[in-house]
């Protein structure tokens, strides 16, 4: 990242361990030798106590803080074991990579629901979870509040996500007292079951975890007047739905197929045309066993949501209708007026396909063959290329599972969901993809990489900088601070009117087929003088480089534009409209049929329809407490108790949390409006008190007449200090 226009310079005072921050920073920033070399010196002589490194249960009174001295607290933390850390206003989170017995039970959650003041306990997430309860509780504004979890692909953000979704359930339970672990049920055994079969559904095992979300989740926990857990309800954020037909070398589909797999009675293989031992393309890995291939578990929570055992059968023949699709080939056409063949030995399985998705198999295969194109009134009948064949096939299986998907998260919101009338606030329980960077990166990670900036942004608007801004408009002394602001980073994606965004869909909507080169050049021309984009000069293929707060990203241009599109061919849509299937008819019911040519002109592309899903998020997010955790994935391999310092130090790098440590270390712990401080703690002070109380008093009697309101409280203030001062 471009550290000249990104970082900033704000305020700082105060404490710091032993000695100021200021003098810290001061230090940092200057090049003189004498100050450098001093400063190693400290770092030395903290290091050199090294058995008390795993003592700091805040990284606040590190001292000093750099990421060298942060890295070996951590390090000699996580070594005893010791997996939870504060640093300041952010927890941070280091993945154990293995079951940790006693660390989330119910006793645990007990101990710190009921301690006076949790945040003397050891740190761990149950503090930041009863943090926020307490928030709704104390009704101070923001009410609502928002527990960001963020973090790379296995950092252990879903894993945390559940860990808080239990413990309201448990602490916050409506139906039960906490008597048992098993106590936990009705509402909030419904809330929890949404997991399961949400992670069955929209997880995968990748290179980087055996259980990594494809798609981004916030969950409102609603809480009624007496903060008891009444509802939930679920927003989901772009599915990965190309995994369906296509999966990245050495990497899996969704477990959903695995778990009917293996976990099929022999009654259900023959309803799903499965025969034993039969191969599926579409499911690579197969051998392979996780503990994730739980195909009963899922079950059991679809029965707990009310999904019938009907339903149920719809869902598992549709599923097996997709994973006969992924075995159907095409053989090349012997002239371009022909439409391609089926390859002998899969014909077997177009017939299993259409059965399953209840459709004509002779309809199936001409939407899969041949293309329908409008010329006024008239249509004309095209044969498909081989690749088009094969991308139609694609095509209808990603539409079907992501709308497949999408009905899931409805029904699991009308299961879980309480009535408006019921509930007054909310915890909002963020779980969104981690940053992602692999050999070739595409639209899919494009979107995944925008919304960590816009989390980014989320933190440092509201923490780095509104904080540091809020203490100099105040008069408090303050000495700057620098921080990494990403907001040019998110200009260049999402920014108008010229950035990536715009340039790909200005492209998207262009009647043509998309050319990558064409794209490079134009996002050149217009964008030249960004210092957040880059390119290759000497590279063959034509891409981008964003400079993400995280780290550089090499985005592909081949293929970026159609992505974009995601266009789905009217035949294939007017084809699962007709089928007998009830779940299948009921899902494509007032699908758009249009051809792509026509109304498809102002189709919402892919990233248009995600920022608006994001700015909505942020929208919610701005008016929430916010709470932030920052998962840390120890070592790539996912290996037990294994910690790999060059991993872990560039994750705290990348969420500035050395950034982060300096503004809480130097600045107010606790910050509450003056309005909202007097009415918590007013009582306190007779005198405020008397002031304050007529002044509501005088508010209430005359609320339209505010000077009569001011008259009023002064004269009852007056009398009562009066009488009883
Ligand atoms: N606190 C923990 N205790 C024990 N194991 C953990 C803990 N947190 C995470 N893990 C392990 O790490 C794995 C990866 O965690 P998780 O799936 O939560 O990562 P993630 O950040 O959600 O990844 P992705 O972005 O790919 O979805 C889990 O399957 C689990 O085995």
């Amino acid at each position: 990242m471009n550290s000249a226009n990104n970082g900033r310079n704000v305020g700082v005072g105060h404490r710091h361990g032993g000695g100021t921050v200021k003098a810290f920073i001061q230090k940092v920033q200057s090049h003189q030798p004498s100050l450098k070399e001093s400063l190693n010196g400290e770092i030395q002589a903290f290091l050199t106590d090294e058995d008390q490194l795993h003592t700091y249960d805040d990284l606040t009174k590190v001292n000093p803080v750099t990421p060298t001295t942060v890295l070996q607290c951590l390090q000699a933390r996580y070594s005893v074991k010791v997996f939870y850390t504060h640093a300041g206003c952010t927890l941070v989170a280091l993945n154990p990579f293995q079951p940790i017995p006693d660390l989330y039970t119910l006793d645990v959650m007990k101990e710190y629901h009921s301690a006076p003041q949790p945040q003397e306990f050891k740190p761990h997430i149950f503090i930041v979870a009863e943090e926020a309860y307490r928030n709704v509780k104390g009704q101070l504004e923001p009410v609502n509040q928002s527990l960001v979890v963020s973090g790379e692909s296995g950092a252990g953000k879903t894993w945390t996500s559940r860990c808080l979704m239990k413990y309201y359930a448990t602490v916050a339970a409506s139906s039960s007292v906490m008597k048992s672990q098993d106590t936990v049920e009705r509402i909030e055994r419904r809330v929890l079951d949404s997991n399961p079969i949400m992670e069955a559904f929209g997880n995968a095992c990748t290179l980087r975890n055996n259980n990594s979300s494809r798609f981004g989740k916030y969950i409102q926990l609603q809480l009624d007047r007496g903060q008891l857990l009444v509802g939930a309800s679920v927003q989901t954020y772009l599915l990965e739905k190309t995994r369906v037909a296509c999966q990245p070398a050495n990497e899996r589909n969704f477990h959903i197929f695995y778990q009917m797999m293996k976990g099929a009675t022999v009654e259900q293989r023959r309803e799903w045309k499965m025969n034993h031992g039969q191969r599926f393309a579409w499911l690579p890995h197969s051998e392979k066993t996780l503990e994730e291939d739980c195909f009963h578990e899922t079950v059991r929570a679809m029965v707990h949501l009310g999904i019938n055992a009907d339903r149920q059968r719809q869902i598992f023949r549709v599923l097996a209708g997709i994973l006969q699709l992924g075995n159907l080939s095409f053989s090349s056409a012997v002239d371009e007026t022909q439409p391609c063949n089926l390859e002998e030995p899969t014909k077997d399985f177009l017939q299993k396909a259409a059965e399953l998705l209840r459709v004509p198999p002779v309809e199936l295969q001409m939407c899969l063959r041949v293309r329908t194109l409008k010329a006024g009134k008239q249509s004309v009948l095209k044969p498909c290329s081989q690749a088009e064949c094969s991308m139609r096939r694609d095509c209808l299986a990603k539409v079907i599972y992501a709308q497949l998907f999408e009905w899931l998260v409805m029904f699991i919101n009308n299961s879980i969901c309480a009535d408006e009338s019921t509930w007054c606030n909310f915890i909002g329980v963020l779980d969104v993809y981690g940053f992602e960077c692999f050999y070739t990166n595409n639209l899919e990670q494009l979107c995944i990489n925008y919304a960590n900036e816009k989390l980014q942004q989320h933190f440092v608007a509201h923490y780095l900088r509104a904080q540091q801004e809020e203490y100099v408009t105040e008069g408090l002394q303050w000495s700057f601070i620098k921080y990494q602001d990403n907001q040019s980073c998110l200009d260049l994606i999402e920014g108008s009117p010229i950035s990536v965004f715009s340039l790909l869909n200005e492209e998207s909507r262009l009647n043509r087929t998309s050319d990558a080169r064409t794209l490079r050049l134009r996002l050149e021309k217009e964008l030249h003088d960004n210092s957040n984009i880059s390119w290759d000069k000497f590279s063959k293929e034509p891409h981008f480089t964003v400079s993400h707060y995280a780290g550089k990203v090499n985005y592909q241009l081949q293929g970026m534009v159609e992505k974009n599109k995601d266009p789905v061919p009217p035949e294939l849509i007017k084809l699962l409209q007709k089928s007998e299937d009830p779940l299948l008819r009921q899902v494509f019911t007032d699908k758009e049929t249009e051809s792509p040519n026509s109304k498809g002109l102002n189709k919402v592309t892919v990233v248009s329809k995600f920022k608006n899903s994001l700015e909505s998020l942020m929208k919610i997010l701005h008016t929430t407490t916010p709470h932030y955790t920052r998962c840390i994935k120890p070592n790539p391999d996912c290996k037990p108790l294994t910690f790999k310092k060059e991993e872990v130090i560039m994750q705290l790098e990348a969420c500035g949390i050395v950034e982060t440590i300096h503004i809480s270390a130097a600045g107010f712990p606790i910050r509450i409006l003056y309005k909202n401080f007097l009415q918590r703690y007013g009582l306190i002070s007779r005198h405020i008190n008397s002031k304050f109380r007529f002044h509501h008093v005088g508010l209430r009697v005359f609320p339209p007449c505010p000077l009569l309101a001011l008259l009023v409280s002064l004269t009852l203030s007056y009398l009562w200090e009066l009488l009883f001062l």
